[in-house]
């Protein structure tokens, strides 16, 4: 039986942040299959923030190809790189990101507002938002809350939602527990792995924190996927 082709597929990729600060990320080959949760950990500075944002095409590489269910959206226009990324990818990340006056609903549906074919998915989008809010063991009426009157750890279910709803292919998480003890770290992948194991979600994380790797199929480390280079201003 022949391997479906991987949800993300990263090939000799260059990026250099422009201006003085002189950080240059150089990427052979990295891919993730189709339902393949993969950990990437590295020290802080290694570029993996850099990395996410490449393959979210937030920024883009000065060579190199990053397929996207088999998009190269390295090719696209800007605004045909952020369908795809509505589309194919939900992200969390590091502080959340909510949107401060909005309601915990209005979060969660946000990012179907840019992604016709994922808000299709979603169903009754308002009712999918419910669901996974009752999955993620948020309380019940909390949809109409302030996403900011919530606390940390709610608040963090409310941006795994947001990512989860409409069933993007591919989650990226950069370093979703670290504002979390290591009780709710649990709790939390525990959560995450339940969403993404039901829908054979794709799922690459960021961390510092070896110990998470157990939970994950592999585990992969900045300085063997990637040469970095730092140049003194
Ligand atoms: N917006 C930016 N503009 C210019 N340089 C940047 C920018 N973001 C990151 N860099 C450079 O890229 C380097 C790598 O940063 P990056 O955030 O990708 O690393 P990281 O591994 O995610 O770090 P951390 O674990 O601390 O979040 C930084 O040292 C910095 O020099």
């Amino acid at each position: 039986m022949q391997d479906a082709d991987p949800i993300l597929e990263i090939t000799d990729v260059a990026y250099r942040w422009p201006g003085r600060a002189g950080f240059s990320l150089t990427v052979p080959h990295v891919a993730v299959a189709v339902g393949e949760s993969v950990l990437l950990l590295g020290e802080s500075g290694s570029g993996k923030s850099t990395f996410l944002s490449l393959i979210c095409g937030t920024i883009l590489p000065e060579r190199g190809k990053v397929d996207i269910a088999g998009v190269d959206i390295t090719a696209l226009s800007g605004g045909a790189r952020d369908k795809v990324r509505a589309e194919q990818i939900g992200v969390i990340f590091q502080q959340f990101n909510l949107l401060p006056f909005g309601s915990v609903m209005d979060n969660i549906l946000l990012p179907l507002r840019f992604a016709p074919a994922r808000r299709k998915r979603a169903g009754n989008a308002t009712v999918e938002a419910s669901h996974l809010c009752s999955a993620l063991g948020l309380p019940a009426g909390v949809t109409s809350a302030k996403a900011t009157a919530l606390s940390v750890g709610q608040q963090q279910r409310v941006a795994v939602a947001r990512a989860l709803i409409g069933q993007p292919p591919l989650i990226i998480a950069d370093e979703p527990t670290s504002a979390l003890d290591a009780n709710s770290q649990i709790a939390f992948l525990d959560l995450l792995f339940e969403q993404t194991t039901t829908h054979n979600t794709s799922l690459l994380m960021v961390s510092h924190d070896p110990r998470l790797g157990e939970r994950f199929d592999r585990v992969i480390r900045m300085e063997d996927i990637a040469q970095i280079e730092r140049v003194a201003a």
